[in-house]
């Protein structure tokens, strides 16, 4: 059994540290690990520019433990009055490296998203010609169409479509939890990856759902049965590169999320790698946990890979029960449980 891992040092591809004072603790956790961070923009109000990317970097920058080189990336949150002009000016700037698309009402804080795909292809033809990627929350918001199927029909409506039409545009399709998610994947040329959650990989809707409605397991997308989630490890593992890791570490405080209408996401920075290891290894493919983790996230953006490494160890210790979220408290995944793998202090060999 292995018993020690070293890695060259990952990045998250996708999490949330918010603003404000909750920025201490969640700065600090990403930065414990990750070398780089692309930051999603859905604060209130979002960040809908380059120089509202710019001061909310600052922030995140101002949080940084000492001696950590970690960096974020900013991104720019889409509306339907997003110009080509604020695409050029975010390319220009440097610390821009993607948009995002949330589709209105899908999810936290995406009331001023795209109300229609088509009211930005302008924007999206910028992006392509560019080099920005687009990163996308992929489903559907109409009551119609049941919440467990909204990826699906993400996938069928909008995502092949936009596909087609921008051949040169880089699309991540963000946080995926379907197996067919995962087969559109891995069928779509190499302008097109995934990043793919670690509660996504350890968990399905019965460890929400089964014995006792769970909050701290709710998020979007919404966790969907056991064969999806096999899919999904199977993508993971399967060192096909347009598969990596965003950990979609999404806090919110425990009385939002401990409600009769709780917010949806997951707080999962604190021990994310840990997390990965451990799904990882239940598919016996902890050989394969670098490529996703740091490989093929940096050589999808065109970056560099990390020269440094960090190491984990095998060795059960247990999760906070709580953890400091600004002047109130989150929950985090796996509160107060025992976790299988730690990584070494600092994170050095
Ligand atoms: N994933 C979530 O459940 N929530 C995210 C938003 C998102 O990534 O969709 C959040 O900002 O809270
Ligand atoms: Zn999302
Ligand atoms: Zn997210």
């Amino acid at each position: 059994m292995t018993e020690r891992l070293t890695l060259v040092r990952p990045d998250d591809w996708h999490i949330h540290l918010r603003d404000g004072a909750a920025l201490q603790q969640t700065v600090a956790d990403v930065a414990r690990t990750f070398g780089r961070a692309i930051i999603m923009p859905n604060l209130v109000p979002p960040v809908k520019n380059a120089a509202q990317a710019g001061e909310y970097r600052e922030r995140i920058l101002a949080q940084r433990p000492a001696g950590s080189a970690f960096e974020p990336l900013m991104v720019l949150y889409l509306t339907d009055q997003t110009s080509p002009d604020d695409i050029r000016a975010a390319k220009a700037c440097g610390y821009v490296y993607a948009a995002k698309l949330y589709p209105a009402g899908a999810t936290t804080n995406s009331d001023s998203g795209v109300t229609l795909i088509d009211n930005i292809f302008a924007v999206l033809e910028t992006m392509a010609e560019v080099g920005l990627p687009l990163l996308v929350h992929g489903e559907v918001t109409t009551a119609d169409i049941d919440v467990f199927d909204r990826e699906k029909v993400f996938i069928d409506l909008h995502l092949r479509r936009v596909i087609e039409r921008f051949p040169t545009l880089k699309v991540v399709f963000e946080h995926i939890t379907t197996a067919d998610a995962v087969a559109f994947v891995r069928e779509a040329p190499a302008n097109v990856g995934a990043t793919i959650t670690a509660h996504h990989l350890l968990y399905n809707r019965n460890h929400m759902l089964v014995g006792g409605i769970r909050p701290h397991f709710f998020c979007l997308p919404i966790l969907k049965r056991n064969t999806h989630q096999q899919a999904l490890l199977e993508a993971a593992t399967s060192g096909n590169p347009k598969f990596f890791l965003g950990t979609d570490s999404a806090p919110h405080a425990k009385h939002a999320k401990e409600a009769a209408c709780g917010c949806a996401g997951c707080y999962t920075a604190y021990a994310a790698i840990e997390l990965y290891a451990e799904a990882f290894e239940q598919m016996n493919a902890l050989d394969k946990l670098e490529g996703f983790a740091s490989f093929f996230g940096p050589d999808f953006y065109g970056l560099p890979r990390h020269s440094d490494t960090i190491t984990l160890v095998r060795e059960d210790w247990q999760a906070p029960a709580s953890l400091p979220f600004g002047d109130q408290q989150v929950i985090p995944l796996r509160a107060g449980e025992t976790l299988r793998w730690k990584l070494l202090d600092g994170g050095v060999a």
